[in-house]
């Protein structure tokens, strides 16, 4: 078999689908994207065509080390989300050919079903406790949110106690009967991570993500040494090679790497079971779409330490189309009790609704998440 054709459908809300076409005509779906960059993923997707094109679909291992080394520069979200999409259709393409789900290749279940979480409240994380209440009578009981809005480098004890208000709020709410894990989302600078941490402990979240930015994950043992709250990071780092020195540092409880980010299946399967062995648990982010997600439960369906996984249905980025617009078999992806089923069809059990996608990436606009500044004007993180 080798690999003829790579087409990519820019389509909304801010996805990106790639179809990687066969000579024995089997074909595979990926997920290739950087959200607000969905463009620069697709001109690198095509850029990597040409270790591809005429190549044996079969050597998902080599085609992986291709792209990833024999270009030298490596890493970052641009070219590692394009080799992630690649690679989701590569083992897409494979689990066709042997007619077994992904999972079974990667050696089959460790679990029944798999925890999923929704997000609640939105970039201004409001309404909070209504999203909760409709999402409770779906069955849900884990959800996640925003933690801030905009917040300077060093800020108010006002701010830290309106969003700490907002949390208090939900337990005195729901008490105990849900779980949530709250995303400081990049907004929170070091000086502010310890008090908002520190007020945070009494109501007892399930996780904080991204306590500070990636780029200040030295700071990751510190704020582990000083709260009790497991600290969550990994949608913004984009290979073992990141990840690494966050697991011999310590201070990361959950990893959260992005299936359409981070490598793909070939990559968050190996960066599960570096986490398991430092006993650090594995929740992949996948605030995008039904290729993305079907990528994630594949690693988690066989990663023991895999423990939440993320999932857009509603999502406040959801906006022109829905988690399984594009999908066929919606009912496969169907969550009850706040568990979904392992996805039982061969390849990454997602069955692309083809002509709609070609319909919609028509009229795709580029989605952009928006620039906030402060007060004083200067850029502030989103
Ligand atoms: O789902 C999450 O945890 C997020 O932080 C959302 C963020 O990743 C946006 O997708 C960026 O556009
Ligand atoms: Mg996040």
């Amino acid at each position: 078999m080798r690999i003829t054709k790579l087409t990519t459908y820019r389509v909304p809300p801010r996805w990106m689908f790639l179809k990687i076409e066969t000579d024995e005509g089997v074909v595979g779906w990926g997920e290739p994207v950087i959200e607000g960059r969905a463009r620069t993923v697709e001109a690198a997707v095509h850029e990597l065509s040409e270790y591809l094109v005429g190549q044996d679909p079969s050597r998902i291992n080599d085609l992986w080390q291709v792209m990833y080394r024999a270009g030298f520069y490596r890493g970052g979200p641009i070219l590692m989300s394009a080799i992630a999409g690649i690679d989701q259709a590569l083992w897409d393409i494979k689990g066709k050919v042997m007619n077994q789900p992904v999972y079974e290749l990667l050696g089959g279940l460790v679990r029944d079903k798999m925890k999923v979480y929704s997000w609640v409240g939105g970039d201004r994380p409001a309404d909070v406790i209504r999203d909760i209440k409709r999402l409770r009578e779906g069955g849900f009981d884990t959800f996640k949110m925003n933690g801030t809005e905009e917040l300077a480098i060093v800020d108010s004890a006002r701010k830290v106690d309106e969003a700490v208000a907002r949390i208090a709020e939900i337990r005195e709410a729901f008490g105990h009967d849900i779980e949530f894990g709250i995303d400081f989302h990049g907004r929170v600078a070091g000086p502010m991570a310890k008090p908002l941490l520190r007020a945070l402990e009494p109501y007892r979240p399930l996780f904080v993500e991204e306590p500070v930015l990636a780029e200040q994950a030295e700071q990751y043992p510190r704020l582990a040494e000083y709260t009790s709250i497991p600290l969550a990071a990994g949608e913004r780092m984009f290979s073992r090679f990141d990840f690494k020195r966050v697991f011999q540092a310590g201070g990361i409880s959950i990893v959260q790497p992005d299936l359409s980010h981070a490598g793909g299946i070939t990559e968050c399967f190996k960066i599960a079971a570096m986490a398991e062995a430092y006993d650090v648990a594995f929740a992949p982010h996948c605030p995008l779409g039904p290729v993305a997600l079907a990528s994630c439960l594949a690693v988690d369906f066989v990663s023991h330490n895999a423990v939440l996984q993320e999932q857009s249905m509603g999502i406040h980025y959801n906006k022109g189309a829905e988690l399984l617009d594009f999908v066929t078999n919606k009912e496969d992806f169907r969550i009850e009790n706040g568990f979904i089923n392992p996805l039982r069809k061969p390849g990454l059990g997602v069955e692309i609704d083809e002509e709609r996608v070609i319909e919609a990436s028509k009229t795709a606009s580029d989605w952009r998440n928006p620039v906030w500044r402060h007060a004083d004007g200067s850029v502030a993180e989103w």
